[in-house]
């Protein structure tokens, strides 16, 4: 049986609570001398600034094909929800991605697979593309196979719960992000990532929307090819920060 298809690679960037909103906005304006190397490689290109930035940084990308991501959700669209942001409200300001489980959330404030999975729900209610990370907290070195055998039975709960949460038709992005690779040097093994994105590959399979699988954890120039087998793309961090690191991950996720 020949291989099945795989859809269209994207590359992404979170600014976390990096940047004061200056340089948050400024960094905006400069992925948009990307905009057409991203289009040519065919790729998309996302960029995940603070809620504050939302609307100025819709203004700034319009005129483009770069794609607005907010760092996160609540699961209600209106409501006595003092403090929190509706996915209505991040649709209409203009984001067409949620981030959703990020590690940091589930580890500081209290993000669980139920909240995660009522959020991605949400944000397919509201016409937006759910992003939601998954990833095991701790690397297990007894070896290599055990590691990635902890790792599935970890993250499958962490993506069976939002299977079920969303409609089978939506689009999804699964950004595998094992916890110890995040603000680490290097980025996970390659063959550690393969392997268990073919699993979260294999869980999300049977979907008939379009689902993307990226990895992100220290990634970089010089990640993507040693695991493109298993992965559409990538999620970037701190190394982003220097827009030539991004420009070099567009032409070798474009080009791999
Ligand atoms: O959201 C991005 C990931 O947490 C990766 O961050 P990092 O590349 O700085 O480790």
């Amino acid at each position: 049986m020949p291989p099945l298809a795989r859809p269209r690679r994207i590359v992404g960037v979170s600014l976390k609570m990096y940047f004061d909103l200056p340089s948050t906005l400024s960094y905006v304006r400069g992925m948009l001398q990307l905009d057409g190397l991203a289009w040519n490689a065919r790729l998309d290109l996302f960029v995940v600034p603070d809620f504050v930035a939302l609307v100025s940084a819709a203004e700034i990308l319009q005129p483009s094909s770069i794609l607005l991501g907010a760092q996160d959700t609540h699961w209600e669209d209106k409501g006595a929800y003092t403090g929190q942001v509706s996915p209505l409200v991040l649709q209409q300001a203009g984001a067409r991605i949620v981030e959703i489980g990020h590690a940091e959330r589930r580890a500081l404030f209290g993000e669980t697979d139920e909240s995660v999975a009522n959020k991605a729900a949400a944000a397919a209610r509201n016409r937006l593309i759910p992003l939601v990370c998954i990833g095991e907290r701790t690397h297990n070195t007894t070896s290599p196979s055990a590691a990635v055998g902890a790792a599935i039975s970890e993250c499958t709960p962490q993506v069976t719960s939002v299977l079920a949460a969303v409609p089978d038709d939506s689009e999804l992005i699964l950004a595998y992000e094992p916890v110890w690779a995040i603000g680490a040097k290097e980025p996970a093994d390659p063959d550690h990532v393969v392997n268990v994105t073919k699993e979260l590959r294999r869980l999300a399979g049977g979907r008939r929307g379009v689902t993307r699988i990226l990895y992100g954890g220290s990634a970089g120039p010089g990640t993507f090819a040693k695991i493109a087998e298993g992965v559409d793309g990538l999620f970037l961090g701190r190394f982003a920060h220097d827009m030539q690191n991004l420009k070099k991950v567009i032409e070798e996720v474009g080009g791999a």
